[in-house]
Parts: structure tokens; C-alpha cells; sequence
């Protein structure tokens, strides 16, 4: 069998076109356009690439971006300040701090301070609290991403064995509870689970985000089962040659092995072009969300959960 390869390129392209349609709703309907503020502390080169990136897409679908790059020294006060300025913000309805922060600063209480209705990545403790109790909530943009892919795959998610690797705030916990949302029998594995490969045999759904190379490989993989690979890693790829100041080229993996995987699986996503452009296409709908709700405008159908 080879497995049915999930293009989370184009399906994020076919939602931000979504996205863009309802800006231009906004727009018209009440002179508003949805605005987003990223909020970027220190100089991490793989940080500055993102944040770029969602500039880009946040322009092309016709939202107002914020970018606010600050130095790496930057102190909790001034941070914190600059929240408060955003929460107060008519022009923002989506505020993203960019993580990880550096050491110095206690990122629970920074987001924590951002206004609960403007947090689209739904970090906020009100979001993950409503998310958990099944309430209206922003809904971090990864998982959503993941549960927008599964949906298309799957015709009903209800009964199916999720398997979640990862146990973080930003991506295996909320993944976790959104498949509970659609009734499948989750488990959490992480890195104290005793034989991974046998509970990751059981799922019908494996969710892979880990920050580990190529660490499933496909022997775990039930057949037919739908792969989902979160994870964004840098590796050496000598085949690729040098670059002009002598180091080796790279190339981004995931935690996945696919090619291993692909010929088990029912379905897959691919690293680069699966989970990652979906997470910032979530990110602008989140957007568009949270600049609906403000405005007592309703909500599109299909761009939330
Ligand atoms: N595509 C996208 O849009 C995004 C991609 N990512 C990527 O996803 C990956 C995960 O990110 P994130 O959740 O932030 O990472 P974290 O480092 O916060 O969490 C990693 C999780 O993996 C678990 N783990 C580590 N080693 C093992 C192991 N050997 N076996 C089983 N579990 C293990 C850890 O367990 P424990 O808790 O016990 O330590 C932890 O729960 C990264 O590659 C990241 O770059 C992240 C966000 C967005
Ligand atoms: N507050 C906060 N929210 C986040 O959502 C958040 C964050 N902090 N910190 C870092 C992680 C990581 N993350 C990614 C987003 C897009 C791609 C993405 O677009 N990836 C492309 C490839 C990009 C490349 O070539 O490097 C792809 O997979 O095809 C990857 C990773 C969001 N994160
Ligand atoms: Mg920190």
C-alpha cells in the first residue's frame, strides 16, 4: 500500500483564499479590516523566518500585520507593556508572541496578559480552560491545522484510536482534547511512555510532534492509518552540498520517517508542505474569528472549530 499524500500546502492555500474572502466581508460589511500583531523578542534566525512568513500571508489576504521585532535584553516591563498597548488596540484583534522567549522573561505571564479575545494562538489559560470544558474558544492554530487535515481525510473521526506523541502546551495537549472533541479514545505517549511502538500499532490516527528526526519509523505504523507529522527539524544534508562560507547545507525533517511510513499508511503529511503552511493559514482565520466576534459580526462556518 502506499499512502495517500495529505498536500497541506494547497489545502492552506485554499483556506487562506477563504480567509480572504471574509476580510473583504469585513471590509465592506463594516469598514473593519482584521488586523494581527506578532510580537518577536531576540534574534533567533528560525524565528525571524517565521515571523516573516506570516507578515507575508497575513498582507496578501488583505489583514492589517503588526510586526514588532524587540531586542533580546528586552525587559519583562517593557514587554509587558507593549501588551497592554496591543489589548487596548482597536486596529489589533490578534496578538501573537512569539515562542520560545528568551530565559529572562516568564512567557506563562506574558500570555497570560494578553487579552483573552485577541490570543489566536489560544495559549491563554481562559482558552485552554474552555477548549478542556468543550466551550467557544480560540483554538491554538497547529492542532487546528492537524483537525481541519483529519477532517478532510476521515468522512467521522468518532471512535477512532488517536495516538498523540508530545505532551506540550502549544501542540500535543490541545491536539489531545480536539480529538477527544471528536470523540476518538486518545492517548498522550511522551518521553516516559514504556513501548511506544506498540501503543503507537494500535492508532488509527498518529500525530507526531516531538522535535525528533525521523524518530517513527514504519514498523510502528498500523496499515491504512492517517499520519500526521508535526515536527520541523533542521538536518545536515551533505548530499546538498557546502555553502559559500564552508558549512553544510540543511534540510528540514520531520519527526516522521516518511518514506518508511508512506508505504504503510492510508494517509500522510509530508515535511516541508503538511502541518506547517496549515498553521499559518489557522492563524489568520483565528484572526478573522476573533475580528468577527468583536464586532458582533457573525462568524464564517468551517474556519473554527
Ligand atoms: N508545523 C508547525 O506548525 C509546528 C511545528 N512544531 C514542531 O513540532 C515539534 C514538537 O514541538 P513542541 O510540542 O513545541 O515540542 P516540545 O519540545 O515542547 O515537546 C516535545 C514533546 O515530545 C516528547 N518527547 C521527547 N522525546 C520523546 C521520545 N523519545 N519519545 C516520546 N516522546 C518524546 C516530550 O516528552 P516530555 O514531556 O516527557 O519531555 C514532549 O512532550 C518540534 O519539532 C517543533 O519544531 C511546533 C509547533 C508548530
Ligand atoms: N506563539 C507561537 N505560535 C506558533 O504557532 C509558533 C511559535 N510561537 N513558535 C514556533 C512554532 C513553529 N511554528 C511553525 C509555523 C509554520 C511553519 C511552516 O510554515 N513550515 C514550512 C516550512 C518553513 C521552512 O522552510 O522553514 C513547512 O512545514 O512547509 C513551521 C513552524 C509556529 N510556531
Ligand atoms: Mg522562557
Amino acid at each position: 500500500m502506499t499512502a495517500r499524500i495529505i498536500d497541506g500546502k494547497a489545502f492552506a492555500e485554499t483556506l487562506r483564499g477563504r480567509v480572504a474572502q471574509e476580510v473583504t466581508r469585513l471590509k465592506d460589511g463594516l469598514g473593519v479590516t482584521p488586523g494581527l500583531a506578532v510580537v518577536l523578542v531576540g534574534d533567533d534566525p528560525a524565528s525571524h523566518v517565521y515571523v516573516r512568513n506570516k507578515h507575508k500571508a497575513t498582507v496578501e489576504a488583505g489583514m492589517q500585520s503588526f510586526e514588532h521585532r524587540l531586542a533580546e535584553d528586552t525587559t519583562e516591563q517593557e514587554l509587558m507593556g507593549l501588551i497592554d498597548q496591543l489589548n487596548a488596540d482597536p486596529e489589533v484583534h490578534g496578538i501573537l508572541v512569539q515562542l520560545p522567549l528568551p530565559d529572562h522573561l516568564d512567557s506563562d505571564l506574558v500570555i497570560n496578559a494578553i487579552d483573552p479575545s485577541k490570543d489566536v494562538d489560544g495559549f491563554h489559560i481562559s482558552n485552554v480552560g474552555l477548549l478542556g470544558t468543550g466551550q467557544k474558544s480560540m483554538v491554538p492554530c497547529t492542532p487546528l491545522g492537524c483537525l481541519l487535515m483529519l477532517r478532510d481525510v476521515h468522512d467521522s473521526l468518532s471512535g477512532l484510536n488517536a495516538v498523540v506523541i508530545g505532551r506540550s502546551n502549544i501542540v500535543g495537549k490541545p491536539m489531545a482534547q480536539l480529538l477527544l472533541g471528536e470523540s476518538c479514545t486518545v492517548t498522550i505517549a511522551h518521553s516516559r511512555t514504556k513501548d511506544l511502538a506498540e501503543v503507537v500499532r494500535g492508532a488509527d490516527i498518529v500525530v507526531a510532534a516531538v522535535g525528533r528526526p525521523k524518530m517513527v519509523p514504519g514498523d510502528w505504523i498500523k496499515p491504512g492509518a492517517t499520519v500526521i507529522d508535526v515536527g520541523i527539524n533542521r538536518i545536515d544534508a551533505p548530499e546538498k552540498g557546502l555553502r559559500e562560507d564552508g558549512t553544510v547545507k540543511t534540510r528540514l525533517v520531520g519527526d516522521v520517517d516518511f518514506d518508511s511510513c508512506a508505504e504503510v499508511a492510508g494517509a500522510i503529511t509530508p515535511v516541508p508542505g503538511g502541518v506547517g503552511p496549515m498553521t499559518i493559514a489557522c492563524l489568520l482565520a483565528n484572526t478573522v474569528t476573533a475580528c468577527c466576534r468583536a464586532n458582533g459580526f457573525p462568524e464564517p462556518e468551517g474556519l473554527a472549530v
